[in-house]
């Protein structure tokens, strides 16, 4: 997917300014403060926004997991199928990895956020190329964002484009854009995210520490 010069307008406000982003296959991570226009870009990329300017090409099948989602009285597997582009064939890979068989005849609405977050991941990842995740992890215990990291991580044919939090999922992906204010201030190899660059950008010290080979970041 490639975006050029992307602007988007919300009453009148710049919401994004002057975007330019090539997004390849892996995963490709955005960060950034609250408000700074990551599920605006998003939104953008799905079609849900109509940007002021700019262009974005995308040439694959995309899917969407929303960071909020509305209650459905459905059952999971209708849930799944909706849409009605593939049979149940097609989900069978990511239903057995994300343990969601259990849940496939409950009513959507009964399960709890977590678990329906699961739900819309296994969507996700079943039906698109260009897979894009608001907060995939959010709200999900320490053994669900590690399973659901590992799965992405081991997708070797799809292009993700996930916004987190996390600053601690840096280290699995294989680009990270950083957004400030409705601009990219960052694009590239995580190796290269700094504690100076993440201090700047969140507005508070933050140290990097590595343990066993492994980075984290922490606010101090
Ligand atoms: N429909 C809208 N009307 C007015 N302002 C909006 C609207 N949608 C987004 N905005 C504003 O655009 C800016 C970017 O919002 P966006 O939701 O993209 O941020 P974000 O980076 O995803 O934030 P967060 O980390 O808090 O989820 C915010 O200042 C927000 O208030």
């Amino acid at each position: 997917m490639l975006i050029k010069g992307l602007n988007v307008k919300i009453l009148n406000k710049e919401i994004l300014k002057e975007i330019n982003l090539e997004i390849n296959k892996g995963i490709n991570l955005i960060l950034g403060p609250n408000g700074s226009g990551k599920t605006t870009l998003l939104r953008t990329i799905i079609g849900m926004i109509k940007p002021s300017g700019g262009e974005i090409v995308v040439n694959e099948d995309k899917s969407y997991v929303p960071a909020e989602f509305f209650e459905v009285q459905m059952k999971v597997i209708d849930v799944l199928l909706s849409g009605g582009k593939y049979t149940l064939e097609r989900y069978k890979r990511y239903i057995q990895f994300l343990n969601v068989e259990r849940y496939l005849n409950r009513d959507f609405s009964t399960l709890s956020t977590g678990e329906k977050k699961i739900v819309l991941i296994t969507k996700a990842l079943s039906e698109g190329n260009l897979v894009i995740m608001d907060e995939p992890t959010s709200g999900l215990d320490m053994r669900n964002s590690i399973i659901i990291m590992k799965v992405i991580k081991k997708i070797k044919d799809k292009t993700f484009l996930i916004t987190t939090h996390d600053v601690n999922m840096i280290q699995i992906a294989d680009n990270v854009i950083l957004i400030k204010g409705g601009k990219i201030v960052f694009q590239g190899n995580p190796k290269d995210v700094t504690e100076d660059i993440l201090s700047e950008l969140y507005e508070i010290p933050i140290k990097k520490y590595e343990i066993n080979g492994e980075v984290f970041f922490k606010a101090i």
